[in-house]
């Protein structure tokens, strides 16, 4: 049957019928026609294509469907019996439940326990996890059944990372056990903690001295250029130590995490384009400081000193001005010009010592190590999550970059002045020096843990600009400069007795939750939560952030006030991160509860006194608070995805 669809018209439409339809979409898409089906094979094509996805469609959601009657309703237990699983969304094959979470797990999760309850069963890919979203469900996991959930899931990430052989992923047993001993006993034990407590201070020094520095506008070579442009932010290097280099050629790869995370966020480049100077004073992104400030702090305590370039270079001044540098100037003089020889002196001992160099260390491997560090321990944060996908890159470089450090820690060893005896080069005078300055920990962790595993194991290898914010920190200050004033360095006795600034930790704690899923943990055995069955190998997640957004628990949860921690002017005992508040858990509870939660408290007590005695904190000329994009950065550990920029005006200058 022919068909003119040169004749048909538009006008035929107000006979609404079948015929007209057909023929309208044939004026339309001349190739529906089926005249010749030799010259219209796209009609065919269409067709089966149209009809293959509809089978999928419809075999997909029928499986979809089958899988979670499977996996929900009709699931059993080894000996065939019905097993009781608690609700949750259906998973589609392979995916789960994944695609619904989005980009923020914990958020994903928080909104679909309001429609399934304190205990659900959400499959992450082809696993179904337990997911605890309320304090008595969290209590009855990691207090009540304690030992029934201490093991983590072996994940293909984490298998691949470490085989699951490191404290915070190892399955609970004998390994686990002798690591925690060492982490709670030794490492992070109270005398070890006054050990850190001195570097601390020095960190803390020199991240006051860096916000002052960069906040004059930056005085070192090369620091500055395009600060708060837009061309900046794409460099990756706009405000941020990555451009902290070290002077001339030995400009830092440093990774600008802010870079590594988000290169060029739109709210970033932005905000730092409008960002203005204020009382002369630049605008300086603190999340950088501090995310360096915490490596080198984490450095200090495994590998025994800090690794970034600006902090050797602080370290190298240190031996500058000590009597080492009459023996540099000798030794030195005949090479280097009179002028300038405190700089170059400097300078060459920032390349020289650190502690991975060797003698005639290198600054380029310095600075490309450092790097690497900085990067993989960003990649852990991302990577370690509930969302099983596996990615083995960041995990081979973790592993032989850990291996090389713990190499060169090994030469730093053996270089120790006293044990080269009359070989003692240079290099070893000047680790002698850190090391009498402190800045070298005699007892690293890789020390520790390498003496104390056995051959066998070791084979196995708030800003203020107006309104209620500024109320706060004017709490804040009040309260520090009442107890301790604006010069002295507050002890940790000092800190712990200050109610308002440790209420406002725990209110920052809480609102934003380092680890808002904690780590995943894994039933070892058969077992029986709340009157749902729960198999062994069932990962469980407990999501801290939903129960401490939780409206239910927390009067108006979005709201930042430190004041509910406080109990007739004291710090509420009650309401202590400890875990022993299940409706507050930022370090968890129970056996894999986070043995660092001392080393946490007092680091970021002293770091937030130390700030607040020495600056005012405010946002630039031109940025409101309203303006600032507060986005969480997605992976296991949270953080602001966009580096807010402060303006740090010293006291002295108000
Ligand atoms: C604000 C800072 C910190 C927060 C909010 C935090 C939070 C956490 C959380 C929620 C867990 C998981 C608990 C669980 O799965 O039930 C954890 C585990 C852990 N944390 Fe921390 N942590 C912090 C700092 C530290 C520090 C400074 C260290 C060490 C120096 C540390 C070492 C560990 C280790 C080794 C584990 C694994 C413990 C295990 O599985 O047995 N953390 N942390």
């Amino acid at each position: 049957m022919g068909v003119d669809v040169g004749s048909f018209s538009e006008d035929t439409s107000d006979k609404l019928n079948a015929e007209n339809v057909w023929m309208w979409m044939i004026a339309r898409f001349p190739w529906l026609s089926v005249d010749d089906l030799g010259r219209h094979v796209p009609l065919v094509t269409w067709g089966s294509l149209i009809l293959t996805v509809l089978v999928c469609v419809l075999t997909a959601s029928s499986l979809s469907w089958l899988v979670a009657k499977w996996a929900i309703v009709g699931a059993k237990d080894r000996h065939g019996r019905k097993l009781c699983l608690a609700p949750g969304p259906a998973p589609w094959p392979i995916v789960g439940s994944l695609l619904q979470l989005q980009r923020h797990p914990h958020r994903g999760l928080a909104k679909m326990g309001e429609q399934y309850g304190e205990l659900m069963t959400v499959h992450m890919g082809t696993t179904p996890t337990l997911v605890v979203s309320s304090p008595a469900a969290a209590k009855e996991v990691l207090l009540t059944q304690r030992t029934t959930f201490a093991s983590r899931p072996l994940t293909p990430t984490v298998g691949a990372w470490s085989g699951g052989r490191d404290l915070g992923l190892a399955p609970y047993g004998p390994l686990w056990r002798k690591q925690r001993k060492i982490a709670s006993v030794q490492l992070l034990s109270p005398r070890r903690m006054e050990q850190v407590d001195a570097i601390q201070r020095k960190l803390t020094d020199f991240l006051e001295e860096e916000l002052l520095r960069k906040g004059q506008g930056g005085a070192r070579q090369g620091e500055g250029r395009n600060v708060g442009t837009k061309e900046a932010a794409k460099e990756g290097n706009d405000l941020s130590p990555a451009a902290d280099p070290l002077p001339t050629e030995t400009t830092s790869s440093l990774p600008n995490p802010a870079a590594a995370v988000h290169v060029g966020a739109t709210a970033n480049v932005e905000m730092s384009h409008k960002a203005g100077t204020m009382d002369g004073l630049q605008p300086v992104h603190l999340r950088e400081n501090l995310f360096h400030f915490a490596l080198d702090m984490l450095a200090y305590v495994i590998f025994g000193s800090p690794v970034s370039p600006s902090m050797q270079h602080h370290m190298a001044k240190v031996i500058a001005t000590s009597g080492l540098r009459s023996t540099m100037r000798m030794s030195k003089r005949a090479q280097e010009p009179e002028e300038g020889l405190e700089h170059d002196a400097t300078r060459r001992m920032s390349k020289e010592v650190s502690l991975q160099t060797t003698e005639g260390g290198d600054d380029v491997n310095d600075d490309q190590m450092a790097k690497r560090f900085y990067d993989v321990v960003l990649s852990m944060t991302q990577v370690v999550g509930v969302a099983q996908i596996p990615d083995f890159v960041p995990s081979l470089r973790f592993r032989a970059l850990i291996l090389e450090l713990i190499e060169k820690r090994h030469e730093v060893q053996r270089n120790v002045a006293g044990n080269c005896g009359s070989s003692c080069t240079m290099l070893d005078h000047h680790q002698a020096t850190l090391r009498a300055a402190g800045l070298i920990n005699p007892d690293a962790m890789v020390d520790v843990v390498f003496n104390n595993l056995s051959p066998h194991t070791q084979e196995l290898g708030g800003f203020c600009n107006e309104g209620r914010r500024c109320e706060k920190m004017a709490l804040l200050k009040e309260e520090l400069d009442e107890a301790i004033g604006m010069h002295k360095v507050p002890s940790e006795n000092d800190l712990e007795n200050l109610p308002y600034l440790n209420a406002f930790l725990y209110e920052t704690l809480r609102m934003h939750s380092v680890a808002p899923m904690l780590l995943p943990h894994l039933a070892m055995k058969d077992t029986v939560v709340f009157g749902y069955d729960v198999p062994a190998g069932t990962s469980v997640v407990v999501n801290a952030w939903a129960i401490m957004h939780d409206p239910k628990v927390w009067s108006e949860p979005w709201e930042l006030r430190p004041e509910r921690f406080i109990r007739d002017g004291l710090l509420a005992e009650d309401m202590h991160p400890d875990g022993k508040n299940f409706a507050f858990l930022p370090f968890g509870s129970g056996r894999r509860m986070c043995p660092g939660i001392r080393l946490a408290l007092t680091t970021m007590r002293f770091v937030l006194s130390r700030l607040l005695q020495r600056f005012d904190v405010m946002l630039p000329h031109g940025i409101k608070p309203e303006d600032l994009d507060l986005t969480e950065h997605d992976g296991i550990v949270i953080f602001p995805e966009t580096p807010v920029p402060f303006i740090f005006r010293p006291r002295s200058m108000g």
